[in-house]
């Protein structure tokens, strides 16, 4: 009941349509109904009229046929058409309200789910929800409406006629129906469970089709997806086959109605309180009463639907975005000194610590290496600046004010960020790289290109910059992608620059070239540059060495290099340090400690 008033609360601003929708649909049953009992009635008249050679005035009744008909085809008509409507209006309400929960949520929120799985909420369980309307409240509120007017009319005629179709009524639009939806709850709410299952593996497969061909497990993912599509079947089947036995059960008790009617109507039509024309009208309207009800047993089996799918939707209600903006937000910051100060963040809350007690102040205009070996916390750093996780310890503070201050949009609109790991998307280079600056021109667009070491060859591609890229951009080699997330960044044209591992698939010639374009380019802008590699570190007045999460370091390339074993071993991988450099203790060097000023 709750997950219907939830449904309800969503679908208010277009609960007009749905009533307007409903009234419709009662008057196009109400009309069928009529227009069955209306025409028993009317050929019987006829007939008891022929054999007794009486007058018969069929004017009236024919006119009345025509009308209910003219209604129930025109009732059915508006009703489809303002149902529709309603349903499209309502489907629009529920993307906007799933979108709105996503949103705010971070990737690593959002990373517990697999993208098949989101997206098998995003279709599935809001189309789902989408049909509580049209195949859960109408024919329950229909039904409702009309059966009770059909049994009050029934009444009119004969109480125990009424009394016993209203009582196989219930039989067979409520407790059949209900067994059968308990019956049905296991396999819907697996079916529901299975399908999302095996949306994820096929995307997932998809996705990695690559690996799974060059490492031979094709096979083995294969009959994982087979098998899930098995049992999805299984599960389906078991649904199909209830809602058979429902069916027919329907049938069995119309069939049932109509017979214990017409044997209780045989001796009242015999008898002084009724006519003898009476008896087709009232059977007749018995069958309409249980077509009206046809709709029944699905609207109980979308209940159970509607249970998993607005209990899979719901489950986003209960994650808190990790990072929210205040309710009176700071304007954006004008001075871009960034600090740290005692830093010490997780990616989950009973994780481990990803960095701890990091001091970090970066200038404005001043250039910055965090360097380490491969989890030290280096790109943790960047989520903290993007705003894309919240500093569980310490202060992080922009402008003078902590982050907390403005809103995160204020904030990334000042950052411009070549990601460890850049996502390109299914369009040309030109779109990929406008991403960085919508409104940029097409000289800005080249410029950024030329800087990013990436123009010629995008020249050298079928359709140069119109080149569609593929999926994740799998027509462009890594080190293209790389320089392609460059160029995208420096469009940006940001004070701050973040570049996690720029010089990653990189040839030593062209990342030679890329880092002496960036010099010129990053001049008076910040720079917080990331790398496990110190060649790159050259790019920055100082270097921060972290270790474990832990800042054990600091100092410009060359001191390190002279001083400090660790990033020395980092800058020349498997070279162990030569006898004259002692292994000096890292930790016992210099560090960027400090407040915030
Ligand atoms: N989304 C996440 N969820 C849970 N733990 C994470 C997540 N991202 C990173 N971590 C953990 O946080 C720690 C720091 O990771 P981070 O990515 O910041 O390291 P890094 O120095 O950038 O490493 P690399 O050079 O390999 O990219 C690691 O122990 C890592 O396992």
């Amino acid at each position: 009941m709750s997950d219907l008033r939830w449904w309800l609360s969503i679908a208010r601003p277009y609960l007009g349509y749905f009533a307007l929708g409903i009234l419709l649909s009662v008057v196009t049953v109400s009309a069928n109904m009529a227009l069955l009992a209306v025409s028993g009635w009317f050929l019987a008249s006829m007939a008891a009229a022929g054999l007794a050679a009486a007058d018969f005035n069929y004017f009236t009744p024919a006119a009345l046929i025509r009308g209910l008909s003219i209604a129930r085809t025109g009732g059915r008509y508006l009703e489809r058409l303002v149902s529709h409507d309603a349903t499209l209006r309502l489907l629009t309400g529920l993307r906007v309200w799933f979108y709105r929960q996503v949103e705010p949520l971070s990737p690593q929120q959002l990373q517990g789910l697999r993208s098949g799985d989101l997206l098998a909420r995003v279709r599935s369980d809001i189309d789902t929800l989408d049909n509580v309307y049209l195949r859960l409240l109408t024919p329950a509120v229909v039904a409702l409406i009309c059966l009770g007017g059909a049994v009050l009319v029934l009444a009119t005629y004969s109480v125990p006629v009424a009394l016993v179709n209203l009582a196989l009524l219930v039989l067979a639009g409520v407790a059949l129906p209900a067994l059968v939806e308990r019956l049905g709850r296991e396999p819907g709410r697996q079916g529901v469970a299975i399908a999302a299952e095996l949306k994820a593996s096929v995307v997932d497969a998809v996705e990695g089709l690559g690996e799974l061909s060059v490492f031979g497990d094709l096979p083995r993912r294969r009959a994982e997806i087979h098998e899930l599509s098995r049992r999805w079947l299984a599960a389906q089947a078991r649904l199909a086959h209830l809602s058979g036995l429902s069916g027919a059960g329907v049938l069995l008790l119309t069939n049932l109605a109509v017979l214990v009617t017409a044997w209780l109507m045989v001796p009242l039509v015999q008898g002084p309180g009724l006519a003898a024309v009476d008896f087709a009208p009232v059977v007749l309207l018995v069958m309409g009463c249980f077509e009206a009800i046809a709709q029944l047993p699905g609207a109980w089996q979308a209940l159970g639907q509607l249970r998993a799918a607005t209990r899979r939707l719901r489950a986003f209600e209960t994650l808190a975005p990790n990072v929210t903006d205040p309710a009176e937000p700071a304007p954006p910051p004008e001075d871009d000194t960034l600090c740290f100060a005692g830093v010490g963040a997780r990616h989950t809350a009973d994780g481990p610590w990803a960095l701890t007690d990091l001091d970090l102040t970066i200038a404005p205009g001043e250039h910055v290496a965090l360097v380490g070996p491969s989890g030290a916390g280096k790109s943790t750093v960047t989520q903290l600046l993007l705003r894309l996780m919240p500093a569980e310890r310490g202060e992080i503070r922009w402008g003078g004010r902590p982050v907390e201050a403005y809103r995160s949009e204020d904030l990334r609109a000042r950052l411009a960020v070549v990601p460890q790991k850049i996502y390109l998307f299914h369009a040309t280079v030109r779109d990929n790289l406008l991403l960085g600056n919508p409104e940029a021109d097409e000289a800005a667009m080249v410029e950024a290109a030329r800087l990013a070491c990436l123009h010629d060859e995008i020249l050298a591609l079928p359709e140069g910059y119109d080149t569609i890229v593929g999926e994740e951009g799998l027509k462009l080699s890594g080190g293209q992608i790389r320089r392609l997330g460059i160029a995208r960044a420096l469009l940006r044209d940001a004070p701050v620059v973040i570049m996690d591992e720029p010089g990653e698939g990189l040839d030593t010639a062209t990342a030679a070239r890329l880092r002496a374009n960036l010099a010129g380019y990053l001049a008076g802008r910040s720079l917080l540059l990331i790398s496990h590699h110190p060649g790159w570190a050259r790019l920055a007045e100082r270097v921060l060495l972290l270790e474990r999460g832990r800042p054990i370091a600091s100092g410009d390339h060359a001191s390190l290099m002279r001083d400090c074993a660790t990033y020395r071993r980092l800058a020349s991988p498997g070279l162990t340090s030569p006898a004259p450099l002692a292994e000096t203790a890292c930790d016992s060097l210099p560090q960027a400690g400090g407040e915030c000023r």
